[in-house]
């Protein structure tokens, strides 16, 4: 079947995204491999499908594959860019989208200059939740990684993510510890691996191996968990602007028991068809 797609990226974290809404088609794992291949398909981070809704009072369904064809319960970029592609695709008028996610609920705004607002809901700082084996909930972990002693911030957004604070990102451990910190025998379903630098109270760099794809240059559930990490040891504000590879996010969390809001950018690159 010919389908048709749209590549975008949120800071450079890319995606092809596939309106199953007009287009009736059962996307299956070696489908995902096939488009996010960058020698033998289109090449992307991510494959984001566009669906109606299972749940009463919701706009979409938005279900996000990994490169290496696992469905995850949340993306942050992509979330961005799946607000953009429903509104140029006029699959909606609404300036407030309500979205179901395997991690549960978002509500996105599109902001008029263009940048995209995120609710991406509460963040779970209990290990079953996350998941995470650990005798009890921490602000941080020890965590011993191929011998070497980490202490991690461990949190979900839906996905799970673990952060580890190194002195400058630039000369982070990402190629080495990346791997195998994503297949840590403490996180059952995986894990994505966020290296953070705290500049400042309200600034941190950061950059993100994630599971099921390696290093990108941008991780949106990676900023926010990173910031609430940052903000519940104690070293964080509420409002943070991370700096990742590919560009700057802005993370407000007020504290325990309210959403993450993450304000970004979404970016269309072009539009073309694929033959699955
Ligand atoms: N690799 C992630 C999914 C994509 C997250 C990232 N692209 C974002 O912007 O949040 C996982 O396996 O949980």
């Amino acid at each position: 079947m010919q389908l048709r797609f749209t590549k975008m990226h949120g800071l450079g974290n890319d995606f092809v995204v596939i309106d199953l809404i007009t287009q009736r088609f059962k996307l299956k794992p070696h489908h995902i491999r096939k488009i996010a291949d960058r020698h033998f398909g289109i090449g992307c981070d991510q494959v984001l499908a566009v669906e109606i809704p299972t749940q009463p009072d919701v706009d979409f369904r938005y279900r996000i594959y990994n490169a290496e064809g696992s469905e995850v319960e949340q993306c942050g970029n992509g979330a961005r860019c799946f607000a953009r592609f429903v509104r140029d695709k006029r699959l909606t008028g609404k300036q407030q989208i309500k979205v179901e996610t395997l991690g549960g609920i978002i509500q996105l705004e599109v902001a008029n200059n263009r940048e995209v607002r995120v609710d991406m809901g509460e963040p779970q700082l209990d290990p079953k939740r996350i998941p995470f084996t650990a005798d009890q909930q921490a602000a941080d972990y020890a965590l011993d990684v191929a011998g070497e002693q980490w202490q991690v911030g461990a949190v979900s957004m839906g996905n799970p993510h673990v952060v580890l604070t190194v002195d400058n990102v630039d000369s982070a451990p990402v190629e080495r510890l990346g791997p195998i910190i994503e297949s840590h025998p403490r996180f059952p379903q995986r894990v994505n691996v966020g290296f953070m630098q705290v500049v400042d109270r309200d600034h941190v760099r950061l950059r993100v191996f994630e599971r099921g794809v390696g290093e990108t240059l941008a991780c949106g559930t990676g900023a926010c968990a990173a910031a609430v990490s940052g903000v519940v040891q104690g070293r964080l504000d509420d409002t943070v602007t991370v700096d990742l590879p590919g560009g700057s996010l802005r993370i407000h969390w007020p504290g325990a028991g309210q959403p993450v809001i993450m304000t970004g950018p979404a970016t269309t690159v072009f539009e073309g068809q694929i033959q699955l």
